[in-house]
């Protein structure tokens, strides 16, 4: 199968709306994923994220709006639209006391693949997923990693078109990380099931084919890694200094320059950072501790959007109504 991303979509939403009482958790999703993409959707947490996973796999009843999963409507196709959607979720369902294999085989039941197909489908999944050594071992002996890891292959299964991960990598540290994304990347080649995945790192959206960035129920941007930085067009200057108001006001007046206070400093966006920052150190006659340049990142591409950088915004408020 292919591991190039092809222009159908398998994933469309219009509109779609989610209401907790007066809590607006998802405010108007229009998301087109296509098929045998990795998609990110990105954002803080209480963004709305696990909701609108809740919805597109049909465990939630959207308030309003429409959205398509394998080609099925989620509202009333949600036999089929089951049928075709793997999940995982990001508390651990394993049963730690079983094997990998057993967990896996228990889960074939449940789906109905007999036995031999089950067990075929089992080991291929293990090996795909790098866990094939193991697959005899209980699963109270595997890192964090290898459940994370046993737990994609169990909802690979039945061969769904498309994985929802709720957070595939939270909690693990950055090497175990990377393993991971090697095997979603092998997953896509190998089975070409589309990816659907959310995350609250921004690190983790650059290994993501598209991104849609969410805050506050509202997909604020949404495009490739490459395209959502390149709206930015500029670099991004941190300059570190006890004085940060006073920086933003000399920013506005000498240079016409917006500067946005972060934890990490006062950042700047400017065309060329490396021309820029002779000008600005003579300009300013404030004591500055530091000043850095770099391209913009997705954390830039955050801040440009929403104006607080994705750390600030930690546990969001909910949004109300009106
Ligand atoms: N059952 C519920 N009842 C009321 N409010 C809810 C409910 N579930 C979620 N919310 C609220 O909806 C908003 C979106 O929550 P959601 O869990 O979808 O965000 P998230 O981006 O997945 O965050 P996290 O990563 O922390 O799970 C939050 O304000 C949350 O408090």
């Amino acid at each position: 199968m292919s591991a190039t991303p092809d222009t159908e979509p398998t994933l469309l939403t219009e509109d779609l709306r989610k209401t907790y009482g007066t809590v607006e958790a998802v405010r108007g999703l229009n998301l087109t994923v296509r098929r045998g993409e990795i998609f990110g959707f990105v954002g803080p947490n209480g963004a709305g994220k696990s909701t609108s996973v809740g919805m597109l796999s049909t465990l939630l009843r959207p308030t309003a709006g429409w959205a398509m999963v394998a080609g099925y409507d989620v509202r009333y196709e949600r036999h089929k639209v089951r049928g075709s959607i793997g999940i995982v979720f990001q508390e651990t369902t394993l049963d730690t006391d079983l094997t990998a294999e057993r967990n896996l085989r228990f889960h074939a039941d449940l789906y109905c693949l007999p036995g031999r197909e089950g067990r075929r489908r089992a080991l291929a999944m293990l090996d795909l997923m790098g866990l094939a050594q193991r697959r005899s071992d209980r699963v109270r002996t595997f890192s964090g990693g290898m459940r994370r890891r046993l737990e994609i292959a169990r909802g690979l299964l039945h061969g769904p078109k498309v994985l929802f991960l709720d957070e595939p990598t939270t909690g693990l540290d950055p090497q175990t990380r990377a393993v991971i994304w090697e095997h979603l990347h092998r997953l896509r080649t190998e089975e070409g099931t589309t990816v659907f995945l959310t995350t609250h790192h921004l690190e983790e959206a650059e290994h993501c084919d598209r991104i849609a960035i969410i805050d506050g129920g509202r997909v604020v941007a949404q495009g490739s890694p490459a395209e959502l930085r390149s709206v930015i067009g500029a670099d991004t200057i941190l300059l570190r200094t006890g004085h940060d108001e006073a920086v933003v006001r000399a920013l506005r007046e000498r240079f016409a320059l917006e500067g946005v206070v972060t934890p990490q400093g006062v950042r700047v966006e400017v065309k060329d950072a490396a021309a820029y920052i002779p000008r600005l150190c003579a300009g300013l006659d404030i004591p500055l501790h530091s000043v850095t340049a770099a391209p913009p990142s997705l954390d830039d591409v955050f801040l440009h959007y929403t104006g607080r950088t994705i750390r600030e915004v930690g546990a969001d408020l909910p949004m109300r109504k009106g």
